[in-house]
């Protein structure tokens, strides 16, 4: 790997990441005081529990289809095979979804960017899953204290992606050379930043997205087998396909 070659990597790494969010980081600042009134607060906790998940469901297919976009577009995901891809998304495109949350997460309220305004956890009430969005949200305004910028919020979202210690992949080998170039990747730009005490950090913060996301699927198997039409017949497609346990 000369140089060179890593400094492209970095730079489309991060282009694809640029472009694969919906809201820039600015945008997304000048949002952040648009907060729910107590009457729309009210119309989501009034929700049914599986009028609320759908809806939800909904948001996070949203959310993972720019995560498949964004997987695309990073050297060498294409070159592995079809079902490699999808193992990786299969457990990566969640913990990514999460990473990206840190964005557009305030600190200073504990609210969260949700439906185009800023909500705080209690609008989630009527999921019946207060320990997992009490996790999430503990996690982003984890994720916000270190104050990682968009360069290294791509390169350690394309980390948590590719990932050759995911289960069931045909071609280990392969992922493995795609993750130790997207590492040097990472660590060439913390190096860079001067920050090179963040790597630890990062690979802490990958333990934390995998309990938080096996948390999720754990919620989302209880809730399919109360709400098993809702699951079975009004989630997306691709919800059902990335993280429903067939
Ligand atoms: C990500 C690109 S961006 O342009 O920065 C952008 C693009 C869109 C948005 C808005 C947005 O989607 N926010 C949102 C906030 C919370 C949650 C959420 C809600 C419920 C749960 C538990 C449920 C799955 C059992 C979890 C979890 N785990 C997470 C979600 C979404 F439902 F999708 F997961 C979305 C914010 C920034």
């Amino acid at each position: 790997h000369s140089l060179r070659n890593i400094d492209e990597l970095c730079a489309s790494i991060v282009r694809s990441h640029r472009e694969t969010n919906q809201y820039r980081v600015e945008e997304l600042q000048a949002l952040r005081w648009k907060l729910f009134s107590r009457e729309e607060l009210q119309a989501y906790q009034s929700k049914s529990v599986d009028e609320m998940w759908q809806h939800c469901a909904i948001r996070l297919t949203d959310a993972v289809q720019y995560v498949v976009e964004f997987a695309k577009h990073i050297p060498g995901f294409r070159m592995l095979s079809q079902n490699d891809q999808i193992a990786l998304l299969k457990t990566g495109s969640m913990e990514v979804v999460l990473v990206r949350m840190s964005r557009f997460f305030n600190t200073e309220n504990n609210t969260v960017f949700f439906d185009g305004k800023f909500a705080g956890a209690e609008i989630f009430k009527s999921l019946a899953c207060g320990d997992l969005i009490t996790a999430v949200f503990d996690f982003a305004h984890d994720m916000c204290g270190l104050k990682l910028t968009e360069q290294q919020i791509a390169l350690f979202s394309a980390l948590v992606l590719i990932n050759a210690d995911r289960p069931c992949l045909e071609d280990r080998g392969r992922v493995q050379r795609v993750q130790r170039s997207v590492e040097l990747g990472l660590t060439h730009i913390l190096h860079r930043d001067n920050q090179d005490n963040l790597m630890h950090k990062l690979y802490q913060r990958m333990a934390v997205l995998r309990s938080l996301c096996s948390l999720h699927m754990e919620k989302l198997r209880w809730f399919s087998q109360r709400y098993p039409l809702t699951a079975h017949s009004l989630f997306p497609p691709l919800y059902k396909e990335l993280f429903a346990s067939e």
